[in-house]
């Protein structure tokens, strides 16, 4: 096996070449100042005549981006100061719309569970059709439900232990070979990572002869990915939206070029687990269904589990007392991963649980309301935006304790601060669109993390201070310097 990513490449596509609002000198000041003017607030809509409901409160921010740039360059604490302005639920001008935001555990489930249909995805499509067109999280009532329930064939146990098993031998081969005892940036380096796993998992890549093929996708990826965040929505040349078409017309014709042959053989990938997936009833997809769904279940796998490793890997890293805990717990081990034993790694569940709580991978959940409701009391009309908050949710003060500090054992079971309420802890969303791939993404952020911390010792530059760029999906803004010291076997 071989790697397949020049991990220089990706860094540089990522991080350094493309300036975000994070990594832009000014634009701190320039958002924080934003945060502290005084806007005028204003009502939402106004509530029919006679209806008790209250207008929802906010203000649309700057004439056309609105808050978007705080909410980008600030995130959580842009989230969590609104909640504080104005409760659980507000408005304000993002990504071109006037949006709800809905945060706390009450909005949350009202908004998840969506008993009354009230809520479409018309909300995620706004933001990212153009790029991840008709992907599982995109699709809405019958249609959603027919399509998740055939892929669903490709999430059962036995397809599991197989995508864990390949995962396991790529993740193996690729950490024993890390260099190490030297600085290095890990961020880059785990999504070079998960993207040869991705190519192996997901599409059984010939690693001796794919090199070209998945750094070109991944540039399409990343592209496509960014462009959902884009401000300027529209093609402008060079820009964020056109570089994301531009991304998505590559993956399209990859993933369309290899179905036939896809189709013919069959093979333990997540991408032949689709074309021959069926329902109980029969029901399976048609060419241009597997196109979308591996679009956008390439994006949706990849990116979350980056993250993930990425934040626990800090926290080990800034946490020795923790790091030698999850190492005790996995030194007894020794031969392949399964699922079962990474089931029985419950000190490293909890550092991941409390990673996620910190920094979790999607920073909102976002929805179209089909028509006038009432939520939290508040009337919100047909049409309107919404973006739920997780990032809020998991720092409560009145749900968690001391919330800003790194505490897995909150997920213990003497604590269970998570199940305090069903919607308080929803890194994995909920409802009808909660993360199909939830159990995948964590066998593989765990065997990453074992693989990792069996091999060596993980340590942060002195006084090392992390920053996350909130610009898009979160990353380190800095790459993430970390010096992996091999350890000393026997
Ligand atoms: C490990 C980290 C992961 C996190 C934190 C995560 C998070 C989420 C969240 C929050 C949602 C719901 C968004 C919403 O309701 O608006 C979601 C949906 C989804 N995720 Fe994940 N995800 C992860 C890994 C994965 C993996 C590994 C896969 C695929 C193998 C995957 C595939 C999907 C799909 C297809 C949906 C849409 C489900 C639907 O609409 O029915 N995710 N994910």
């Amino acid at each position: 096996m071989t790697t397949l990513i020049n991990p220089q490449k990706i860094r540089d596509a990522v991080e350094r070449h493309k300036p975000t609002l994070a990594t832009t000198p000014g634009t701190g000041y320039i958002a924080e100042k934003l945060e502290k003017h005084h806007w005028r607030t204003q009502p939402f809509a106004t509530p029919p005549p006679g209806s008790d409901l209250k207008p929802i409160p906010g203000d649309p921010g700057l004439p056309f981006i609105g808050h978007t740039f705080e909410l980008m360059r600030l995130g959580a604490d842009y989230q969590l100061r609104r909640y504080q302005q104005f409760g659980p639920i507000s408005w304000a001008t993002v990504f071109g719309r006037r949006g709800v935001a809905v945060a706390g555990p009450e909005g949350t489930q009202a908004v998840l569970a969506n008993k009354e249909n009230t809520y479409s995805q018309g909300g995620w499509r706004y933001l990212i059709d153009t790029f991840f067109h008709r992907g599982l999280m995109l699709l809405d009532g019958d249609e959603h439900r027919y399509h998740r329930r055939i892929m669903q064939a490709a999430f059962t146990r036995e397809r599991l232990n197989g995508y864990t098993n390949i995962a396991d031998a790529v993740i193996n081969e690729q950490i024993a070979t890390t260099p190490h005892d030297h600085e290095l940036e890990l961020y880059p380096m785990l999504k070079q990572l998960t993207l040869t796993v991705a190519a192996h998992v997901f599409m059984a890549a010939d690693t001796n002869t794919a090199d070209t093929n998945v750094e070109y996708l991944n540039d399409a990826f990343i592209a496509a990915v960014r462009g959902g965040t884009a401000i300027v929505r529209y093609p402008v040349p060079g820009g964020r939206w056109s570089r994301g078409i531009h991304g998505r017309r590559v993956l399209e014709k990859y993933f369309r070029d290899a179905i036939p042959e896809k189709r013919r053989t069959t093979s333990p990938d997540f991408f032949s687990a689709l074309c021959h997936a069926a329902s109980d009833d029969g029901e399976t997809f048609h060419d241009d269904d597997i196109v979308n769904h591996m679009i956008f279940l390439m994006m949706a796998a990849h990116d979350t589990a980056t993250i993930t490793t990425t934040v626990a890997a800090y926290n080990l890293a800034r946490h020795p007392e923790w790091q030698n805990a999850v190492r005790d717990e996995i030194a007894a081990h020794n031969g392949p991963i399964t699922p079962a034993f990474l089931d029985s790694l419950t000190t490293l569940d909890n550092v991941i649980n409390e990673s996620l709580r910190l920094v979790g991978p999607v920073p909102a959940f976002v929805r179209e309301t089909t028509t006038d409701t009432e939520l939290l009391g508040h009337y919100v009309p047909g049409g309107s935006f919404l973006l739920v908050d997780p990032w809020v949710n998991h720092l409560l003060p009145e749900y968690w304790t001391n919330p800003q500090t790194f505490d897995p054992d909150r997920f213990s079971s003497h604590r269970n601060e998570h199940k305090q309420h069903p919607f308080l802890f929803v890194p994995f969303g909920g409802g009808a669109h909660r993360c199909i791939g939830m159990r995948f993404g964590i066998l593989e952020v765990k065997t990453i993390l074992c693989r990792l911390l069996a091999t060596y010792q993980l340590e942060l530059p002195e006084s090392y201070q992390v920053r996350w760029d909130t610009s898009s999906l979160p990353f380190p803004a800095d790459g993430l310097p970390m010096r992996l010291t091999a350890l000393r076997r026997g």
